[in-house]
């Protein structure tokens, strides 16, 4: 697996070693060694979802501010726009944003560390993701901050109104939310 490092030293882009032969593939989505000597992420999860979304489906941007959860995310068919945002408040980093293509075709992965909020836009028909959390769902303690707050700035490259849940219509700006010290 290669490891590719992004603006935010603490989120990572994860590109395993796919083996192809005349059946089809096989790879690796998650091996706990290897993780924590290759990347340095010593992650125990708990959790793994799996959501379907159609085109222009915007989920985010969520967090829970007890139980953090470190998210390993990827997607099996389809593509997402994958986007993590640095809600520690002592960070250098702190309101900066990652965004990444996450796809069935390159089969990347990416680590959203414990402290960032999470979101992702769904640019082809329908997207199937799939990702590992380190802490269980506490929906007390979900927050969402805004996908499209002007204070972050997150490049979506959208040209049309994302489909929202009414959660996500109603999240916060990052300057009124509940962040992490
Ligand atoms: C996230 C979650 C939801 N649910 C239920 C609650 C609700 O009835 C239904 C849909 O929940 P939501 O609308 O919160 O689902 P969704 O908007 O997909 O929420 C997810 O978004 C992405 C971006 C993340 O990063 C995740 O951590 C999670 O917050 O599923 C669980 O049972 N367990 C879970 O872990």
């Amino acid at each position: 697996m290669k490891i590719i490092e992004t603006e935010i030293p603490d989120v990572l882009i994860i590109e395993p070693q796919v083996f192809e032969d005349k059946r089809g593939f096989f790879l690796e989505s998650f091996n706990e060694r290897a993780f924590q000597e290759k990347a340095n992420i010593s992650a125990h999860f708990v959790q793994d979802n799996h959501s379907r979304s159609g085109k222009n489906v915007l989920r985010g941007l969520h967090y829970q501010i007890k139980q953090p959860q470190g998210k390993l995310v990827r997607v099996i068919a389809g593509e997402i726009f994958d986007v993590a945002v640095d809600i520690r408040r002592s960070s250098k980093y702190f309101g900066q944003w990652v965004g990444v293509k996450l796809n069935a075709q390159n089969r990347h992965q990416i680590w959203v560390p414990p402290g960032f909020a999470h979101g992702f836009l769904v640019v082809s028909e329908y997207a199937e993701v799939l990702y590992k959390t380190t802490d269980y769902y506490a929906p007390q303690h979900e927050r969402t901050i805004l996908w499209n707050d002007p204070d972050i700035g997150v490049g979506w490259k959208i040209d049309l109104q994302p489909i929202l849940s009414g959660k996500d219509q109603a999240g916060k700006l990052i300057k009124d939310a509940e962040v992490y010290v």
